[in-house]
């Protein structure tokens, strides 16, 4: 892993938003398209506001969850709504988005579903991810039910997801298609968190399921 400490966060979000910006212009030449997956929560918002203005052909860009809160897209706990309210508008409006979230009681009855709309567009060719406190990313939370599942090689592109800690049900991107991006970026703030992370980078994914991805992450740390 790459640690990168910034001065203060405002810096941090800025020179990753160009960052991303960056290596997604270089998918667009090479590949002629480009799959970007962000978080929800709290963490990238600032991220989101610079990258949505940015000059890119972003009609041939495709954006996709990490993982969505199974609650519909009104709910302020929609990441979904994050991303229209924050990414998908300006110039970043033409980016095409691969929902991860149906209007079903259950992820379950919609998962094949939305395997379908996501699978043309991998891989991913920038990530960017959040972690918890608890090493958490996306939605694989260390005690969920399907965490093992998901970890494996073999696991499907996408898995629904529950943990106590998670409050609703989820779906989340499962491991192998975090670790098949092309690049890959995790965004943190606070001591609490960097504690967390050297942690992390010593335990299995199963202890700490960030530790899936961190031999081949970028992490971007400020206060
Ligand atoms: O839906 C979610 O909650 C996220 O995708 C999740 O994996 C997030 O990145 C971490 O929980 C960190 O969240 P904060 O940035 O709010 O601390």
């Amino acid at each position: 892993m790459e640690f990168h400490e910034y001065p203060d966060r405002e810096m941090m979000m800025l020179r990753v938003a160009q960052r991303i910006a960056s290596e997604l212009g270089e998918s667009l030449r090479a590949n002629g398209r480009a799959t970007l997956s962000v978080p929800g929560g709290t963490t990238p918002g600032p991220v989101f506001d610079t990258l949505s203005g940015v000059e890119l052909d972003w009609s041939q860009v495709s954006v996709v969850l990490n993982d969505e809160r199974w609650v519909p897209e009104d709910s302020p706990r929609s990441n979904t709504r994050l991303l229209r309210e924050r990414l998908l508008r300006d110039k970043a409006a033409q980016a095409k988005l691969i929902p991860l979230f149906a209007n079903t009681p259950e992820p379950e009855a919609a998962l094949e579903r939305v395997i379908e709309g996501l699978v043309p567009h991998l891989p991913v060719s920038v990530l960017l991810l959040g972690m918890g406190e608890d090493m958490h990313t996306a939605s694989l939370f260390p005690g969920a039910d399907n965490l093992e599942a998901a970890l494996g090689a073999d696991a499907p592109p996408l898995m629904a997801m529950r943990a106590d800690s998670a409050g609703e049900p989820r779906i989340t991107l499962t491991a192998p298609v975090l670790r098949a991006a092309v690049r890959v970026h995790v965004l943190i703030t606070g001591a609490a968190k960097r504690d967390s992370l050297e942690r992390a980078a010593k335990l299995s994914p199963r202890e700490a399921p960030i530790a899936c991805v961190l031999d081949q992450a970028q992490v971007h740390w400020a206060e």
